[in-house]
C-alpha cells in the first residue's frame, strides 16, 4: 500500500464514521456531508467512466476552513479532490478512492471590483454566469464563455484553464487572471500576483496553478480581469461540403474582419440538436459541415464586407449556403446549434477526443483522423465539432444503447491508441482543453515528453509533498 493509494475505502464501517466525525469536528463550523445521494453528486464531474467513491462532501465556507482540511488531509493520509461546478469532462474532480470532496459551492461571493484596473475579486465558487452577469452591470465583459457557464465554476474554470468558444478572440482562462490566492499541499495560503499587469520577479508561480487541475493546491481566491463588452456581435452561419473547405473559409474571413470566434460542426451534429433540443434548422440544405463565425459588425460597411466574403466562398464552391443573424434573438438560436450539442448527445455516454494541433494543420490532420476513426467504428455513431479557429478539434464517438459501457469504453481506448499515434505525428494535443484528469492520464506521453513529465511530478512534489492534493489526477507518482 503506497500513500498514493488512499485506502479509506478499505476501512470499517466504525474507522471510516471516526474519521468522519474527526473531520468534521476539524472544519467546524463547515457542513460535512456522507450520506450516499451527496456522494454520488458531489463526488463526479460530467464524465460516466468511473464510479464516486468519496468517504465525505466538506463544504468550507472561509480560506481557514481549506487550511483545516488539507492539514486533516496530510494528518491522516486522506486523498482531497476539488469540486467546482462538476461540469469538467475528463474527470478531473472524480474521487474514486476514498477521498475527501472540497465542494466550493459555499466561497461564491464577488468583491473588490476596480473600475480603473477592471478587476474584481471572485470566490473560487463563482459561477462563470455570475461573473459574466457582473460584468455586464458595469459595463464591461468577461469573455471566456461556453455552454457550461451557468453552472461552472470560476475556481474550475482557472484550475482547467477552460477555453471554450472566444478563444480565437480573447485567449483561454489563463488570459484573464490577474492574482490568485491557493492553499497548497501543505496547508500554507499563497499569494501570487496580486493584479499587477508588469511583474518580472521571476518564476511566475501563479501560472502552475492555473490548468494545474488542483494537484499543486487549491484556489481559494482569484483577481479576473474584465474588458470592453463586444459591440453588435453578429453571426454567420455556412452550410460548407467539405471540411477541407472549412479552413479556406477561415482564411478568407480572418485576413479582412477580426472575428470573435469561428466554429464548426457536422450536420450529424446538427441532426442531433434539431431532433432533440428543439432547435430550428437554421437553412433548408443540409451540408456535410457548417461554418460558424461571428464578429462585431460595427457599421454597414462590414456588413457589406461579411457578404462579399461570403459570396466570394460561394463562388470557390465552397460554401452553398448560409444565414447572418439580424439581431440578438437570431444570434442566440443560431449559436443554440453549436451550443447545444454537448449537452444534447450527452445522453449517448459519449467518449470524447478533445485534440488540438496548430491551425495550419487541422485539414490534413482530420482527414487523416477521420479515416482512421470511419474505419475502426463501422458501428458507431462518430460525431465531429468544435473551435476550429483554435485548431481544436472534438471528437465524440456515441455509444449504441444496448453495448455494456465496459466493452465500449475498450473499444475507444483502443482507436484512441492511433488516433493520439496521428495527434504526435502532427505535434498536436491530446487535450486541448478539458485537461487531463483520470480519462487522459494514459495518453500524456503523447502530448508531453518523459522528460516534461518527470519535472511536473518534481514540482508537484514541491507544493504537495504528501501526495494528498487531487491523487492519480493529470498522473501517478
Ligand atoms: O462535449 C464535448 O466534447 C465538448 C464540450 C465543449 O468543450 C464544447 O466545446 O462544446
Ligand atoms: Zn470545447
Amino acid at each position: 500500500m503506497t500513500r498514493e493509494q488512499f485506502p479509506q475505502n478499505a476501512l470499517s464501517p466504525e474507522d471510516r464514521a471516526e474519521l468522519v466525525a474527526q473531520l468534521t469536528a476539524c472544519v467546524a463550523p463547515a457542513r460535512v456531508l456522507t450520506d450516499d445521494d451527496a456522494l454520488q453528486t458531489w463526488g463526479r464531474d460530467w464524465t460516466r467512466f468511473h464510479d464516486p467513491a468519496p468517504l465525505a462532501i466538506v463544504f468550507p465556507k472561509a480560506v481557514e476552513q481549506v487550511q483545516a482540511v488539507v492539514r486533516f488531509a496530510r494528518e491522516h493520509t486522506v486523498g482531497l479532490v476539488p469540486s467546482g461546478g462538476r461540469t469538467g469532462l475528463s474527470a478531473g474532480a472524480v474521487a474514486v478512492r476514498g477521498e475527501i470532496v472540497v465542494s466550493f459551492d459555499h466561497m461564491n461571493t464577488i468583491s473588490d471590483f476596480n473600475a480603473v484596473d477592471r478587476t474584481v475579486v471572485c470566490g473560487p465558487g463563482v459561477v462563470t454566469e455570475q461573473l459574466q452577469q457582473f460584468a455586464e452591470d458595469q459595463g464591461l465583459y468577461y469573455p471566456v464563455d461556453f455552454a457550461s457557464s451557468g453552472s461552472s465554476h470560476v475556481g474550475g474554470n482557472i484550475a482547467t484553464n477552460a477555453g471554450g468558444i472566444k478563444v480565437i478572440r480573447y485567449g483561454m482562462t489563463r488570459d484573464w487572471v490577474a492574482g490568485l490566492k491557493v492553499v497548497t499541499g501543505t496547508g500554507e495560503l499563497l499569494e501570487f500576483n496580486k493584479g499587477l499587469l508588469k511583474n518580472n520577479t521571476g518564476y511566475d508561480l501563479q501560472q502552475l496553478f492555473i490548468g494545474g487541475e488542483g494537484t499543486l493546491g487549491f484556489i481559494v481566491e482569484a483577481t479576473m480581469r474584465l474588458t470592453r463588452p463586444p459591440r453588435d456581435l453578429t453571426v454567420l452561419l455556412l452550410g460548407v461540403p467539405e471540411m477541407d473547405d472549412v479552413m479556406k473559409v477561415l482564411d478568407t474571413f480572418q485576413n479582412s474582419i477580426d472575428l470573435t470566434a469561428f466554429e464548426f460542426f457536422s450536420e450529424k451534429a446538427l441532426a442531433k440538436v434539431v431532433e432533440h433540443a428543439g432547435v430550428q434548422r437554421p437553412f433548408e440544405t443540409e451540408t456535410a459541415f457548417y461554418a460558424m463565425l461571428e464578429f462585431e459588425c460595427l457599421n454597414e460597411s462590414i456588413a457589406d464586407q461579411a457578404m462579399q466574403l461570403f459570396e466570394q466562398c460561394v463562388e470557390n464552391g465552397w460554401v452553398i449556403d448560409g444565414v447572418m443573424s439580424q439581431n440578438q434573438a437570431q444570434l442566440a438560436n443560431l449559436w443554440r446549434c453549436r451550443e447545444d450539442i454537448s449537452e444534447t448527445i450527452s445522453r449517448w455516454t459519449p467518449y470524447k477526443n478533445d485534440i488540438s494541433v496548430v491551425v495550419s494543420k487541422v485539414p490534413a490532420f482530420l482527414t487523416e483522423i477521420d479515416t482512421v476513426v470511419s474505419r475502426e467504428y463501422p458501428d458507431f455513431e462518430i460525431i465531429w465539432f468544435g473551435h476550429i479557429g483554435d485548431g481544436n478539434l472534438h471528437l465524440n464517438i456515441l455509444k449504441p444503447e444496448t453495448l455494456p459501457r465496459e466493452e465500449f469504453l475498450s473499444r475507444c481506448n483502443k482507436v484512441s491508441r492511433w488516433v493520439f499515434e496521428i495527434v504526435q505525428q502532427y505535434g498536436g494535443s491530446v487535450s486541448a482543453e478539458h485537461g487531463v484528469g483520470l480519462l487522459k492520464k494514459d495518453y500524456l506521453t503523447y502530448t508531453r515528453s518523459i522528460a516534461e513529465i518527470e519535472l511536473m511530478k518534481g514540482v508537484k512534489k514541491v507544493f504537495d509533498p504528501d501526495g494528498v492534493m487531487n491523487p492519480g489526477k493529470i498522473f501517478d507518482l
